[in-house]
């Protein structure tokens, strides 16, 4: 199940249409702020009272200043307060609803962040086309794109501008040098090798992914070359895969005495089934472009093991489920995203609230317009 915010985020459905889930704990006694988190509830008494302290100097200076009460001055600075109190209000529960772990999970994102901006190297680069496409590529090539800390932070960067992207219809998900992920950096896992350290990096890793694989964007993942350890874990976010001749894919996790930490169990189950799932990660079995298409694990097997020509092939497979408008596509995917993860009454109110938001809109009287029939 996902909490009242979190389904709310699949597609501004109302919080009450929701059930309850990962981990935030609601208080029905909060109204409308029942979803809050303690944590989340003292951040935002803080900001009140910051927001109270800043008014009353500005009221004190504009008393001083003019004479009087400044009744004017002092509504307007009011009113700007209220939209900055709003702003940062829908910031915190954005950035929350979307993630799976937060300060009420003992969860300390700068800390964790001060620790991999440690282990720099590589890069992850967004393009943005103009069909409304984003190209997003690991970029460490020298270790077959193995995630170093700035990487992860990088994601973490590149997914919230794509959760900022509103002309974004799909993504495309590749590794440079024609390799996909060898996974976590080697370097990093050895210099964090202890449980509080793996920990945070785990949830700091689950919460991005899990904020890719709700991004209203229909993603693939191109898989060329390997896809090994949290690089197989990092393709099961995306929608889909597509493999190129000679690629492989493998959990190679049991074989460094762990289990995956990125969300990539829990997420491969959902794609490949319990019994397939177990096979994959207790036999650390290599997976090739025809086993994937077997398992449902691949949607398809491209013809170029070349990276600008699997790109191509990629980018034409995408296209054809983004054409049109990006309102209707977006809102398939969020559609999508809800009944994978809302229980069944859930999910069928998310997509009323969704099918509501479409209904009589441009797309939908511009379709009645001009193409009543489907021939
Ligand atoms: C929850 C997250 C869990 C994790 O992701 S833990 C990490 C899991 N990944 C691994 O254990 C991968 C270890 N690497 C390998 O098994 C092999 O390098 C691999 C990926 C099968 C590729 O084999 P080959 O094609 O023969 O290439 P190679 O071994 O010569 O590698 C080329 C250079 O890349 C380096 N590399 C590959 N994967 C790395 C990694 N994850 N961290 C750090 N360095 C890595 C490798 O050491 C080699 O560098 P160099 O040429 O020896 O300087």
């Amino acid at each position: 199940m996902l909490d009242a915010a979190t389904s709310h985020h699949l597609l501004g459905c109302s919080p009450e249409t929701s059930v309850v889930m990962l981990g935030t704990a609601t208080y029905p006694c909060l109204g409308p702020f029942s979803v809050w988190s303690p944590s989340m509830l003292a951040d935002l008494i803080y900001v009140c009272i910051c927001v109270c302290i800043y008014i009353y100097n500005i009221y004190i200076f504009f008393f001083f200043l003019t004479g009087h009460a400044g009744n004017a001055c002092l509504e307007m600075v009011i009113s700007m307060w209220k939209n900055l109190l709003q702003t940062m209000k829908e910031r915190i529960l954005q950035q929350r609803r979307m993630s799976v772990y937060n300060q009420a999970h003992g969860y300390e994102e700068e800390l964790v962040k001060k620790q991999l901006q440690q282990f720099a190297g590589g890069s992850i680069n967004l393009t943005k086309e103009d069909s409304g496409i984003g190209i997003l590529t690991l970029n460490n090539p020298k270790i077959m794109n193995a995630f170093t800390g700035t990487m992860m932070l990088e994601l973490q960067e590149r997914v919230t501008e794509l959760e900022n992207w509103k002309d974004g219809k799909g993504l495309i998900i590749y590794g440079a040098g024609n390799t996909f992920c060898s996974g976590s950096d080697l370097n990093v896992v050895k210099a964090i090798s202890n449980s509080q350290d793996g920990m945070n990096m785990c949830m700091f890793m689950q919460n991005t992914l899990t904020r890719l694989m709700r991004l209203p964007l229909i993603t693939v993942a191109l898989v060329q070359g390997k896809a090994i350890g949290g690089g197989a874990e990092l393709i099961t976010a995306c929608d889909f895969r597509l493999m190129t001749p000679g690629s492989e894919i493998r959990f190679v996790h049991k074989l460094m005495g762990l289990v995956p930490g990125w969300g990539g169990g829990a997420r491969l189950v959902r794609i490949v089934g319990s019994r397939a799932a177990l096979k994959l990660l207790s036999g650390a079995t290599r997976v090739d472009p025809e086993r994937a298409l077997h398992l449902g694990l691949s949607e398809e097997t491209l013809s170029s093991s070349d990276e600008a020509g699997a790109l191509e092939e990629a980018r034409a497979w995408l296209s054809q489920y983004t054409e049109g408008p990006a309102s209707v596509i977006r809102a398939t995917k969020e559609m999508v995203a809800a009944g994978r993860e809302l229980l069944l009454e859930a999910a069928l109110r998310t997509e009323k609230d969704i099918f509501g938001t479409l209904w009589g809109g441009p797309a939908n009287l511009q379709a009645l317009a001009t193409r009543p029939k489907h021939k």
